[in-house]
């Protein structure tokens, strides 16, 4: 079974402010070419969407196409192109893939249909209330946290249903903020499987700052 892996790589990285997320780079390795790196051991190909106008590197092992406007339109336009009958999509905003959870999200995948890194929320929750002036947002709701989990990526699928569920979506105008949930939305189930407090996505300038501290102790492994 030919299993291939997409990696949305076309975004803006406004919240960062360093351009395209993908290229910036963390101890002299770019977040892409690390997220590639540690997923090309365990798929047949290597499917990258990138910002119009800009190339893949030749060390990149890989095959380039041009992104959507939103992650969502990219993952689409990936979808498009591969035949690989299982596909795992990862942001290349998650450059710490752990080998072990690459390896639990295609089992899952494969045997489920679809499948989600995930890990149980461990910070209690709050829904902020109003925009006062001068304190900013304010404690509204207290949301109970038990059997709440926070998505991340590799997600993986058959790719048959991903497809179905991409359709649909923009059949819909749906717009959600990762794949799994457009699965789910048609009533596919989904498994979720144990990620990793590594596997985070590069975000903000403080999570550039913990991924270069992480960095350290990731490539001397
Ligand atoms: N049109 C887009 C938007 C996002 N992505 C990718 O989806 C992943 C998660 O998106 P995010 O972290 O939000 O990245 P950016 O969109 O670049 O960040 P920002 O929202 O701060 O601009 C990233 O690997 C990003 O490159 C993509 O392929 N195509
Ligand atoms: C797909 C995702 O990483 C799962 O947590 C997340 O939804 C992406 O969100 P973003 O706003 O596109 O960064």
């Amino acid at each position: 079974m030919k299993v291939a892996a997409l990696i949305p790589a076309a975004g803006s990285g406004t919240r960062l402010g360093l351009g395209p997320k993908a290229f910036v780079e963390v101890v002299g390795v770019s977040l892409l070419a690390r997220s590639v790196a540690a997923l090309a051991p365990h798929v047949d190909e290597v499917v990258v969407a990138l910002p119009e106008g800009w190339t893949l590197p030749a060390d990149v092992p890989a095959r380039a196409i041009v992104g959507g406007q939103t992650r969502q339109d990219s993952v689409r336009l990936l979808l498009e192109a591969t035949h690989a009958e299982v596909v795992l999509v990862h942001d290349a905003a998650r450059p710490f893939l752990p080998a072990e959870v690459v390896r639990a999200v295609r089992a899952a995948a494969q045997a489920v249909g679809a499948a989600t890194a995930a890990l149980p929320v461990a910070d209690t929750l709050v829904r902020a209330s109003g925009e006062p002036p001068e304190t900013g947002q304010t404690w509204g709701e207290l949301t109970p946290r038990e059997g709440l989990w926070a998505v991340q990526t590799p997600q993986g699928f058959r790719r048959g249903v991903l497809r179905e569920a991409h359709a649909r979506a923009r059949a819909d105008a749906h717009a959600a903020t990762d794949d799994a949930g457009l699965v789910a939305r048609l009533g596919g189930p989904v498994a979720l499987v144990p990620g990793d407090a590594r596997l985070f996505k590069v975000t903000t300038p403080g999570d550039l700052a913990l991924a270069t501290a992480l960095a350290a102790v990731w490539d001397a492994r």
